[in-house]
């Protein structure tokens, strides 16, 4: 593991160490884009009868936001909230039991980090730990993942097994409102997701630091258990931070592509620890990405090169979010 858990210390500091200053332009409270307080990103009700319009909303957030809320989404509250606390239990483990836990694949399936990883381009750290694993449904890598607190292995197995049926519902829901096959997303597109767990200690000064930097997710969509009560996810639009408060047993969905890949970020607080769990649907290495061809034609031409989507993680991770515009035809 790479540098010691910001878990391990947080407590000792009345301040914030150097290391984890953000530059001013981008602290939470920089003058460089507003909080926007009065705006909310749409809330989806997957429960609803009328599927043509659960489609129609489901894109018209996706094109406005990169972002929704969805509720009455089928996943039991038991198994959020047993969930939910098992990460908990596990972020209060020891540091030697996380890291002995989380470190049973010499390939790193399985790991825990700080901040973002490793990084290059970070200029300042992030105030977070994450346990981060593969969770394919072919249960392949199940041996690798923590043992340690009892039953996680049962009860994160369930949970991600329950949240990719919810993933290929919503694309699925996606696919018919841009008008392609039904499977389009089935198979090596979506076959290899990762579960990353978030742990955000209390923070001595929020203002100067950040949970996780301002960021598209590479990947095809997102499913986010965020704890309730704490607001501390915000997203860019139109110039502005809008907060995403949480409603209590809702996932947040952060989309990608034609819609948009929404930038967000997390800011700290000083009382209390966050966690949140980020299910994330991520093609394999060798899946090729680019624009759905059945959406292409002569007046409608590609805008985007393609490439396998184990060499654009490797140039986003090498690069930064610069990479994007290389990827511009
Ligand atoms: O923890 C959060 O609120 C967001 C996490 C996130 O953006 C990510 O894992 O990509
Ligand atoms: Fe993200």
């Amino acid at each position: 593991m790479d540098g010691k858990l910001v878990s391990s210390w947080y407590n000792l500091h009345s301040s914030v160490p150097q290391s984890y200053v953000q530059p001013p332009e981008r602290q939470p409270c920089n003058a460089v884009h507003v909080l926007s307080t009065n705006q909310k990103v749409p809330v989806i009700d997957l429960g609803g009868h009328d599927r043509d319009d659960i489609i129609r909303n489901i894109i018209k957030a996706s094109e406005e936001y990169g972002f929704f809320q969805v509720v009455n989404h089928g996943v039991a509250k038991e198994l959020m909230d047993d969930t939910y606390k098992i990460f908990k239990e596990f972020h209060a483990m020891l540091a030697n039991e996380k890291v002995r836990e989380s470190s049973k694949d010499p390939n790193g399936s399985c790991k825990l980090y700080t901040s973002c990883g490793g990084n290059i381009n970070d200029v300042a750290k992030y105030w977070k730990d994450s346990l981060e694993h593969r969770c394919p449904p072919s249960g392949e890598f199940t041996w690798y993942w923590p043992e340690k607190p009892d039953g996680y292995r049962e009860i994160v197995g369930r949970y991600t097994q329950e949240l990719r049926a919810l993933a290929l519902r919503i694309l699925d829901l996606i696919s018919e409102g841009l008008e392609l096959n039904p499977n389009y997303f089935t198979g090596e597109l979506s076959d290899s997701p990762v579960v990353i767990s978030h742990h955000y200690p209390p923070c001595p000064e929020p203002s100067l630091t950040l949970g996780a930097p301002q960021h598209k997710d590479p990947n095809i969509l997102t499913i986010l258990f965020q704890q309730p009560e704490i607001t501390a996810l915000q997203i860019l639009k139109d110039g502005a931070w809008i907060p995403i408060e949480p409603i209590p047993n809702a996932f947040v969905i952060i989309s990608n592509g034609r819609l948009k890949g929404a930038e967000h970020r997390v800011i700290t607080n000083s009382s209390t620890s966050r966690y949140t769990i980020a299910y994330f649907i991520y093609p394999r290495k060798e899946a090729i990405i680019g624009p759905a061809k059945p959406l292409l034609s002569s007046t409608s031409p590609p805008i985007y090169s393609s490439m396998e989507f184990g060499e654009m993680l490797e140039n986003l991770y090498n690069k930064g979010p610069n990479f994007e515009n290389e990827l511009h035809l």
